[in-house]
């Protein structure tokens, strides 16, 4: 039976919490500052943020917020109390923070920053630390990051285990340390020490960090600060562009991606779960056909040290792929991407053939040949490719496609990315599709089983302008498997013959309307995709597209992206187009998108929708 009672912390009217546990007891325990906590009944589970403790003449503060610390409210105020405690305390001589369990705490608690702020916040406990007249002392071990680190700069000393790891990653949430970590790494390090991993979060490429733009732009503003104003002054401005920051679509995007990537490593499926899952050992593997897509995984097991064959029926097309493994690996090696020793057991790990026998042992062979419309990634970028094909068909440029996309955020544009692998694997597909359909395409045709059809890049095709391999494909390359993509007015003349010869009215075609009918045809699929039951969850797409299509983390993913400009406008743009392009079947509402947008439902319960658990 539970009971009502009160909280017999001894902070009685002090007490910050307000959170009760209410027990089969006569008794409520305070379980924020709950370093002071000293009931012991067994069965109860009370959670300990601060476990406060004195040895010798040390007060020994111990985050305890598995599994990484974090620096909750609860977290925050078991600190803070704990400081003011030890200051008082005349046995105690000086202070060590630190954490219990695998780490340090290893930043802000993510979760609160969608939540209302509370006190006390952050640098108001480090300057607690930083005026208390007894030394004060961070533990480091484990992963000291973020706000974890701010509190260690605000303590008079640190230590740390050999193995613990620091660094400011909040540029990976969008955001910059925003308790005094602008002022105090520089202070302490150095500005150009502070400003590389304030703006790489450490364990961010410096690509990728280049693209948070403006988050790069009030680091910047905030590290200079520490040299160009009073430590006041420099705090002052790195909460406000805290604050700016936070407030920040980008950030909320960033937050969301960090937590989408955990979510979908919780994966269920009827006979197994992520849990019970066990991994079979791949000792050998094989490889069929040495063309782009065969060549790039025999890269991707040879840099994880696994053996492969790669087996291919021709022997001019094998040797084409072995020297382009080589090049690939001697490439990854230089940009430090696998080390110089992976490089070199590559070549021990590598077996050539043409004999199908060789593979009768192996134990796994990846599927290239595609068999079907694409479960998730490609059965979404279908829309998005054939949408940019029609948008040059229309009026556009493939390199003005290419731009837009890339301003929008995609490190390379769909035409490039056709030129990477092959206009003659786009072809071939369409040309399957067609057998299967029992239609013969030519270069006039416009519709295909009455669908809207466009070929352009049959043309191409047929020009033999395959893409980087050919040197030529919808840009120039300096050579044949070039790289450097430019602007060909050949390729203009293309496909102006091709609208003349069709009858087709080219028109300006706007940025807008690039990324809307790029992204949103996508999305719309998405929602199909979510509706087939083919994705469990909004994450498990947007989690794809950032690792599978590298889109933005600074949006999220399509799906999330699509939550931030509103389904009601998302589906009023879908609709337009569908009345504007009748003929092509991905712009068709999807059913479930439509529910959404009409009843505004937040982004964790679609999937409630699309199961039909919540109509
Ligand atoms: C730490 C890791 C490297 C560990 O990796 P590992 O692989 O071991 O584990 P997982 O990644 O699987 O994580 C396990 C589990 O823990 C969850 N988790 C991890 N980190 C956090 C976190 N920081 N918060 C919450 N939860 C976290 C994770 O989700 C897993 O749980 P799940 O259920 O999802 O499986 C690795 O986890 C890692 O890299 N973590 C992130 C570290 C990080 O990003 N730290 C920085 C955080 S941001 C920060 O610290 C900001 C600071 O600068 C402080 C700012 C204070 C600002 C105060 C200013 C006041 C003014 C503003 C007031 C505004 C008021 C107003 O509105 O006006
Ligand atoms: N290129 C891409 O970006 C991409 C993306 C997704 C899927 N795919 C699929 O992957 C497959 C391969 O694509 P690719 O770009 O590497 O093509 P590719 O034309 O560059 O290379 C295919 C190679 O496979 C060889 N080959 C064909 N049949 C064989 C057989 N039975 N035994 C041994 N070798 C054989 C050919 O001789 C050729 O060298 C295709 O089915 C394609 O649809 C390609």
């Amino acid at each position: 039976m539970r009971s009502k009672v009160v909280c017999n912390c001894r902070l009685g009217s002090k007490c910050r919490t307000g959170v009760f546990i209410s027990v089969p007891l006569r008794s409520t325990f305070c379980v924020g500052t709950s370093y002071i906590l000293a009931v012991k009944v067994s069965y109860i589970v009370a959670v300990i943020m601060v476990d406060y403790k004195v040895q010798g003449s040390f007060a020994i503060l111990e985050v305890n917020n598995p599994p990484v610390n974090a620096l909750s409210h609860a977290v925050r105020s078991g600190l803070n109390d704990g400081i003011e405690k030890a200051s008082r305390d005349r046995n105690v001589k000086a202070v060590i923070v630190c954490g219990k369990g695998a780490t340090f705490p290893a930043g802000a608690d993510i979760r609160e920053f969608s939540k209302p702020k509370k006190e006390p916040w952050l640098p108001e406990i480090g300057h607690k630390m930083e005026k208390c007249e007894k030394p004060v002392i961070a533990a480091i071990h484990g992963t000291c990051l973020g706000g974890g680190l701010e509190i260690a700069l605000f303590c008079h000393y640190r230590i740390a285990l050999k193995t613990a790891r620091v660094g400011f990653p909040e540029v990976q949430l969008g955001l910059l340390p925003g308790a005094a970590g602008t002022q105090r790494l520089p202070r302490v390090a150095g500005l150009q020490v502070a400003m590389d991993m304030i703006s790489s979060g450490r364990h961010v490429l410096a690509t990728e960090a280049k693209k948070y733009g403006i988050i790069d732009e009030l680091c910047l503003k905030a590290v200079k600060a520490s040299v160009d104003f009073p430590y006041e002054k420099g705090l002052e401005m790195e909460t406000e562009f805290f604050k700016q920051l936070l407030g920040s679509g980008q950030s909320k995007a960033q937050q969301y991606a960090f937590f989408a990537e955990r979510t979908i490593a919780r994966w269920e499926m009827p006979n197994g779960n992520y849990r019970t899952a066990v991994a079979k050992p791949v000792k050998s593997t094989a490889v069929i056909g040495a063309g782009t897509m065969g060549s790039g995984i025999v890269v991707c097991l040879l840099s994880a040290g696994i053996p492969v064959y790669l087996m291919e029926q021709n022997e001019k097309f094998l040797n084409n792929g072995l020297k382009m493994i080589k090049s690939i690996m001697e490439g990854s090696v230089k940009l430090g991407k696998v080390s110089p020793e992976v490089g070199r057991k590559a070549a021990t790990l590598l077996k050539p053939t043409m004999n199908y026998n060789d593979l009768k042992d192996v134990d796994l062979i990846p599927v290239l040949v595609k068999t079907c419309r694409g479960f998730l990634a490609n059965r979404m970028h279908g829309p998005f490719g054939t949408e940019g094909t029609f948008l040059v068909e229309e009026g556009a440029l493939p390199s003005q496609v290419d731009r837009v996309m890339e301003d929008f955020g995609l490190p390379i544009g769909p035409f490039k990315v056709r030129d990477l692998s092959g206009v003659d694997i786009a072809y071939k597909i369409k040309q399957e599709v067609a057998k299967l359909l029992g239609i013969k395409t030519t270069l006039q045709t416009r519709f295909m089983n009455g669908e809207r059809y466009c070929a352009l890049n049959d043309r191409l095709f047929h020009l033999g302008r395959l893409g980087r391999k050919t040197g030529k494909g919808y840009y120039k390359y300096e050579k044949a498997g070039g790289k450097i993509a430019t602007e060909d007015s050949d390729v203009t003349d293309i496909i102006e013959k091709h609208c003349k010869e069709l009858g087709i009215q080219r028109r300006q075609i706007s940025s807008q309307e690039i990324v809307e009918r790029m992204m949103y045809s996508c999305i719309n699929e998405g929602f199909k995709i979510l509706e087939d039951g083919i994705a469990v969850r909004p994450e498990d797409i947007d989690v794809c597209y950032l690792y599978g299509f590298s889109f933005p983390r600074y949006l999220g993913g399509p799906m999330f992206y699509a939550n931030q400009i509103g389904l009601q406008r998302v589906y009023e743009r879908i609709c337009y187009y569908h009345e504007n392009f009748p003929y092509s079947p991905h712009w068709v509402p999807s059913r479930l998108l439509r529910k959404l947008a009409a009843k505004s439902v937040p982004m964790n319960e679609w999937m409630a929708y699309a199961t039909g658990s919540k109509l």
